[in-house]
C-alpha cells in the first residue's frame, strides 16, 4: 500500500476489493499527470471519479485496462492490481485484460458495421463459442436497446441516433462479458432523456458487473454511485498535477466530506 497523505481510503466498507489502483506516478512524457493514489474500487458498485478538468479521472480510468499503452510515452510508477494481479507486470497480455475490463466513451465510437456486426465483433475476435445470435440478443436486452433494433440489425449503427449508438456500444462491451466497465462521462453527450434511459442501464448493470463512471454531473454521480473518489489539481515545480482529495460512500461525499475543497467542489464553489 502506498502511504499518501492525500489518499483517504474508505472505512467501514465490507469490501471486495476488484481493482486496486496503487499509483505513485503516472507520466506523459515527462510530465507528471497523476500522484499518490490508493484507491481500492469495490465489486459490484458503481464508482465515480469526480474533480475538476485536468486533475487526471480519465488518465486514472485508462489505467485499469492499460489503455494509456496506446498512448506515446506514457509511464506508471506503481501497480494496479485486477484479483489481485498486477495488470502492469510485462507478463500480462493488455488485449486479454481489456477482454475483462470493458470501455464505453464521452461520445459513442460505433464502428461502421451492421448493428449485429457492431456486438459480434469483439466475441468473435476473442473466439467466443456458443450461440452468437443468442448473445447479441443478450447483449442488446442487457442494454436496453433489443425492442429498438430487433428488426434492423443488419442496418448500419451509424443510422441509430446518438443515444441508441450509446447503448449499442454499451452492448458491444457487454458481448463479452466483462466483470468490469469503465465509462468515460457516457451521458455527457446525450439529451437527459437518453441520459436518464443510460443511468437505469448503469443501476441494472451493476448486478453482476462493476462499474467506475467519471462524470462532471455532481447530481448523476449522487444519484448512481456508492463511492466516490474526488480528484484536484495541485501545484508541483510550476506545473500541475492530479491528486486524489477524499474517497468515501458517495452520501458521505456529498453530504459530509471530509475536507473542505471537496465540500467546496460537490457544492459548486469552487473556481
Ligand atoms: N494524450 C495525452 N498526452 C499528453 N498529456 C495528456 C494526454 N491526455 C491527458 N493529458 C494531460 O494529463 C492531465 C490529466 O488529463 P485527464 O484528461 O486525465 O484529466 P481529466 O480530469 O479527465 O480532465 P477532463 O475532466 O477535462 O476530461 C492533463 O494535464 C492533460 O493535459
Amino acid at each position: 500500500m502506498i502511504n499518501s497523505p492525500t489518499s483517504t481510503t474508505a472505512s467501514n466498507v465490507d469490501p471486495q476489493t476488484i481493482l486496486h489502483a496503487q499509483v505513485r506516478g503516472f507520466y506523459y512524457g515527462k510530465s507528471l499527470a497523476l500522484r499518490n493514489i490508493d484507491l481500492p474500487i469495490y465489486k459490484n458498485q458503481i464508482t465515480a471519479f469526480i474533480g475538476p478538468s485536468g486533475c487526471g479521472k480519465s488518465t486514472l480510468l485508462r489505467c485499469f485496462n492499460r489503455l494509456n499503452d496506446m498512448i506515446p510515452e506514457t509511464r506508471l510508477d506503481g501497480q494496479i492490481l485486477f484479483k489481485s494481479r498486477n495488470v502492469y507486470h510485462p507478463q500480462e497480455d493488455a488485449l486479454l485484460l481489456r477482454r475483462h475490463i470493458g470501455m464505453v466513451f464521452q461520445k459513442p465510437n460505433p464502428f461502421p458495421k451492421s448493428i449485429y456486426d457492431n456486438v459480434a465483433f469483439a466475441p468473435r475476435i476473442h473466439g467466443l463459442r456458443g450461440d452468437l445470435d443468442e448473445l447479441v440478443e443478450r447483449s442488446l436486452r442487457q442494454a436496453a436497446l433489443w425492442d429498438e433494433v430487433k428488426d434492423k440489425l443488419k442496418q448500419n449503427a451509424l443510422k441509430l441516433s446518438g443515444g441508441q449508438q450509446q447503448r449499442l456500444c454499451i452492448a458491444r462491451s457487454l458481448a463479452i462479458q466483462p466483470e468490469v466497465i469503465l465509462m468515460d462521462e457516457p451521458c455527457s453527450a446525450l439529451d437527459p432523456i437518453t441520459a436518464s434511459q443510460i443511468e437505469e442501464l448503469m443501476k441494472q448493470l451493476k448486478e453482476h458487473t462493476t462499474i467506475i463512471i467519471v462524470t462532471h454531473n455532481m447530481q448523476q454521480a449522487a444519484r448512481l454511485s456508492q463511492m466516490t473518489a474526488f480528484f484536484n489539481l495541485e501545484m508541483q515545480e510550476g506545473s500541475t498535477t492530479g491528486e486524489l482529495v477524499e474517497y468515501d460512500h458517495s452520501p458521505v461525499i456529498f453530504q459530509q466530506p471530509k475536507n473542505h475543497v471537496t465540500q467546496q467542489y460537490v457544492n459548486g464553489y469552487f473556481g
